[in-house]
């Protein structure tokens, strides 16, 4: 479970604050206005920024304070960001070693990931030689070889177009279900959201609410989300 507690984040005169848990194994999206905070919500789970009160614990650990590679947590951006100088094998295995020299069991581990966002034919393609949507699968599969129990996705897939999207959100939901894991997934579209999330934190007037199931949430939106969606 990752729980926030009493969590407030201050940047210059932007405050965000929550109380909430999300439970392990849950894919919940997160939803607000531009601006509302989501970004820096990710940075403080990540590590990237300190709260300024309160605490984030997973599975009963204190991690406020932790440095970035000491917590549970994978991440993926929306530019994907591989090297352009190194193979799709070598761009995942990234996510296992940063220098890249990987045992056996490592690179099998390289080779599978690869194989299960179905790229098994192009692991010696750089990424000029790969199309957008292989270029987000190589960026996948460096997630998923991590194994990290929380990952954390800030608006992926939002270069490419709608159907390889649907794909590429399917694959992900299924390797991290497999796997065990839990998803926060920012995202503007509500497409992305009734796609593959249980359920919905919406991020709005300084708030970080606590996540609603999401079939029930836009059946009957809050005001927030109304006032979003226009
Ligand atoms: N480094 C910073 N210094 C000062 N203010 C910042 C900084 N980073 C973010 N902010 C402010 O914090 C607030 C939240 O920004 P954030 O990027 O988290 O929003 P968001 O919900 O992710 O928006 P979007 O949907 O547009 O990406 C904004 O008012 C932003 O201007």
């Amino acid at each position: 479970m990752l729980t926030f507690e009493n969590l407030h984040i201050t940047i210059g005169d932007f405050e965000l604050r929550g109380d909430i848990k999300i439970e392990t194994g849950a894919q919940v999206a997160i939803m607000g206005p531009s601006g509302a905070g989501k970004s820096t919500l990710f940075n403080a789970v990540a590590g990237f920024l300190s709260p300024s009160a309160g605490r984030i614990v997973w599975d009963g650990q204190n991690i406020t304070t932790s440095v970035p590679a000491d917590r549970p947590i994978a991440l993926l951006f929306q530019d994907n960001n591989l090297f352009p100088h190194l193979t799709a094998f070598q761009n995942t295995a990234l996510g296992i070693r940063p220098d890249l020299r990987l045992s056996d069991t490592q690179s099998q581990d390289v080779t599978d990931a690869l194989a299960k966002v179905g790229l098994q034919e192009f692991e010696a393609r750089k990424p000029a030689a790969l199309s957008g949507g292989q270029q987000s699968r190589v960026a996948l599969a460096r997630v998923l070889v991590q194994h990290k129990p929380l990952i954390l996705l800030d608006e992926p897939f939002a270069a490419l177009g709608p159907a390889l999207k649907a794909e590429m959100l399917d694959l992900l939901s299924r390797g991290i279900r497999e796997s065990g894991g839990t998803l926060l997934m920012i995202t503007h579209d509500p497409a992305d959201a009734k796609r593959i999330a249980d359920s919905v934190i919406i991020v709005a007037d300084g708030q970080i609410a606590a996540p609603v199931e999401t079939v029930a949430l836009f059946e009957n939106p809050p005001a927030a989300l109304q006032t979003y969606l226009g």
